[in-house]
């Protein structure tokens, strides 16, 4: 990594001594979860410090920054960082064209120092429908590869909520089911979802949602996150079994928001071997591979899964 000339070697450094100023804009919720004291304690050690953007002030007066790095979803703050990325595009392209190179490049870099802008919005494609998302997964057809892949059975729902108990039954969905708004466009509301114990209480829920069957994975889901070729997983509680008997007893819609957030991290838990086991390495390479392709131009993919059921040697991606 580039720090004003500098290669950064990923080695600690003595308290004080910066080497990285990362500027960050982000919602107040995302730096509650991601700027932990422990986290930006670690980081400092490493030389690398996090400063808040300020929204309300021009860019080119904050920083230097080394590296931005967002996730905010207004157009007035895209169009911020679609400027800076435009210059830095103008700067390159003089430079290719002109001899005298250097001057404009000592400039540009005295005023406002090369950065790296995490991820530029053109690298970015949001994510929106729950159906189409799966479809990637659903088109991979990796059905023999170190296990299998797929998707639980689902539909989508985007009209009248009385007509949803006969869809379901024409669609031979089995109870219980958990519905989800269709769009996941980073709100809460988005994030509320319910499982669904009987037919007749289909009808009380608000579409446009997707409907997919319930699938018992022995409360525990890997989350993996996909950078480039860097592949991390992660362990986290989720949603315990549905037995027969008790689905048999319990009627209506039950809401459960964010059950599988970092804060329900399972890494450290004492599991059962046969569901705390990691989907193997070559089929999360695949998968990561797989979907880059498909999901085309950006670098980094930023793309959600949360491959379950693994112990029956088959990743769920939902
Ligand atoms: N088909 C399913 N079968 C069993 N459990 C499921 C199913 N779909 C979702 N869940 C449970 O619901 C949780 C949330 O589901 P999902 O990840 O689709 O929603 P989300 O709003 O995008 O969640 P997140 O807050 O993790 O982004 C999962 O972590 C899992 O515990
Ligand atoms: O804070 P953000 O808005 O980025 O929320 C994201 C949330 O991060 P958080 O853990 O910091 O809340 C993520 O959780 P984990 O990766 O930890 O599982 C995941 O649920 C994303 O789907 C959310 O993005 P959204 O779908 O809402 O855009």
């Amino acid at each position: 990594m580039r720090l004003n000339g500098e290669i950064y070697d990923g080695e600690d450094r003595e308290e004080g001594e910066q080497k990285l100023v990362v500027g960050y804009a982000l919602t107040l919720k995302k730096r509650k979860s991601f700027l932990q004291p422990n986290f930006e304690r670690l980081a400092r050690n490493k030389g690398i410090s996090f400063v808040a953007i300020d929204q309300n002030r021009p860019l080119s007066d904050q920083g230097p920054f080394d590296i931005i790095l967002h996730k905010l979803l207004g157009k007035e703050w895209c169009e911020i960082i679609e400027e800076m990325g435009k210059f830095d595009l103008e700067l390159k392209r003089s430079h290719s064209s002109s001899n005298s190179t250097n001057d404009c490049q000592m400039d540009y870099r005295q005023t406002q120092p090369q950065v790296i802008v995490l991820d530029p919005p053109d690298a970015i494609q949001h994510l929106y429908n729950r159906q189409s998302m799966l479809q990637n997964v659903v088109d991979l057809n990796l059905s023999d590869f170190h296990g299998k892949v797929g998707v639980p059975r689902q539909m989508v729902i985007t009209e009248d909520p009385l007509s949803i108990p006969d869809e379901v039954t024409k669609a031979g969905l089995k109870l219980p089911l958990v519905a989800k708004p269709l769009v996941v466009d980073g709100s809460t509301k988005s994030h509320e979802l319910f499982l669904v114990y009987d037919q007749f209480s289909l009808s009380e829920l608000e579409p446009p949602l997707v409907l997919q069957e319930f699938v018992n994975h022995g409360g525990v889901l890997f989350k993996i996150y996909i950078v480039g070729d860097a592949i991390k997983v992660v362990r986290r509680h989720s949603l315990p079994n549905v037995s027969k008997c008790e689905l048999a007893k319990v009627a209506g819609i039950i809401p459960f928001p964010r059950v599988s957030s970092a804060s329900a991290s399972a890494d450290d838990a004492d599991l059962d071997p046969g569901v705390a086991e990691l989907p193997p390495q070559p089929l999360l390479e695949r998968l990561a591979k797989e979907l880059r392709h498909r999901l085309a131009r950006p670098s980094v993919v930023q793309y959600r899964h949360d491959p379950r059921a693994w112990d029956k040697r088959c990743l769920l991606c939902y």
